[in-house]
């Protein structure tokens, strides 16, 4: 992979060789104890090692819910570290969930954290949200754009109580002016296939794109689509949903991929059916 590219060029280039899914690293209590596991810091060690070995040339990406590894505190953060370090030395795109967003001079600490050269927890690219505005993300977008790395920006979330802030406006909504925002980001970057700062629009978002009047199709970046699987939505579904910008879509699954652990030749068929049934609906 050209490391010399940007972000979004990158992830283009691994969504062409290895297909459209990401697979989350969301260890669940539930999962944990599902998978034979305590609920500890050494458990989500386990249970990322075996993901990242399932995932490896298989997806894309991969997306560690940053929440189910804080709430183990420092320990949490530590194994958080070690797992983008795994996935960095794997060749493995990531995507810290972190959803991010605060004042811009608080901002800067976030995106030293999770964009920065010298943080332990810097990765690929992070998820942020613009409820204090979109301008309040401009330290991580410069820094993201500064070290080629990636922005994710919350836009229509997957959960059905997004629509009672993020429909306000109706066709112009809130969501549509992010998309907006998040497009003239990336128009003043230099890429080949796709800018840097990309969205977060939930594959079970159904009929609202057309209801808010919001056309993906002319959005330049990817578009990071979780809600298949465990939240409903089907390949099927989600493709029809962003019909026309198709190519720029990173879905991710969670729970549907997860389940099937902790055998990793387990997790390994399900990841292959997943992107059979991805590549079949988007064909
Ligand atoms: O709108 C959003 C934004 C983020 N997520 C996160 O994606 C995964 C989905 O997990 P599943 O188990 O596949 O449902 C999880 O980490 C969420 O926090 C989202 O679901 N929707």
């Amino acid at each position: 992979m050209n490391t010399n590219l940007g972000f979004g060029d990158r992830l283009a280039q691994a969504m062409k060789s290895s297909g459209q899914l990401c697979v989350g690293i969301d260890p669940h209590p539930g999962l944990l104890q599902q998978w034979g596991l305590e609920d500890t810091p050494a458990a989500l060690a386990t249970f990322s090692e075996k993901i990242l070995d399932a995932a490896r040339g298989r997806v894309a990406a991969v997306k560690p819910q940053v929440a189910l590894f804080e709430r183990h505190g420092s320990e949490g953060f530590k194994v958080l570290e070690e797992v983008l370090a795994e996935a960095r030395q794997l060749n493995i795109l990531m995507i810290a969930d972190a959803k991010r967003g605060d004042i811009g001079s608080t901002m800067s600490a976030y995106a030293d954290t999770w964009l920065g050269e010298r943080s332990p927890l810097s990765t690929d690219s992070v998820t942020l949200s613009p409820y204090l505005g979109f301008e309040s993300l401009r330290p991580a977008l410069d820094l993201a754009q500064q070290h080629d790395k990636g922005t994710f920006v919350l836009a229509l979330t997957s959960n059905p109580e997004g629509k009672t802030i993020q429909h306000v406006g109706q066709t112009n909504s809130v969501a549509k002016q992010i998309i907006e925002a998040a497009t003239e980001e990336n128009s003043r970057q230099g890429f080949e296939t796709m800018g840097s700062c990309g969205l977060v629009v939930g594959a079970t978002v159904g009929e609202a794109l057309r209801e808010l009047e919001i056309d993906l199709s002319q959005f330049n970046g990817p578009i990071l689509a979780p809600g298949y699987g465990a939240q409903g939505a089907s390949a099927a579904s989600l493709f029809a949903t962003f019909h026309g910008s198709e190519s720029q879509i990173l879905v991710n699954s969670s729970r549907g991929i997860l389940r099937h652990g902790p055998c990793v030749e387990a997790l390994i068929d399900s990841i292959e059916l997943a992107n059979s049934d991805l590549l079949k609906s988007n064909s």
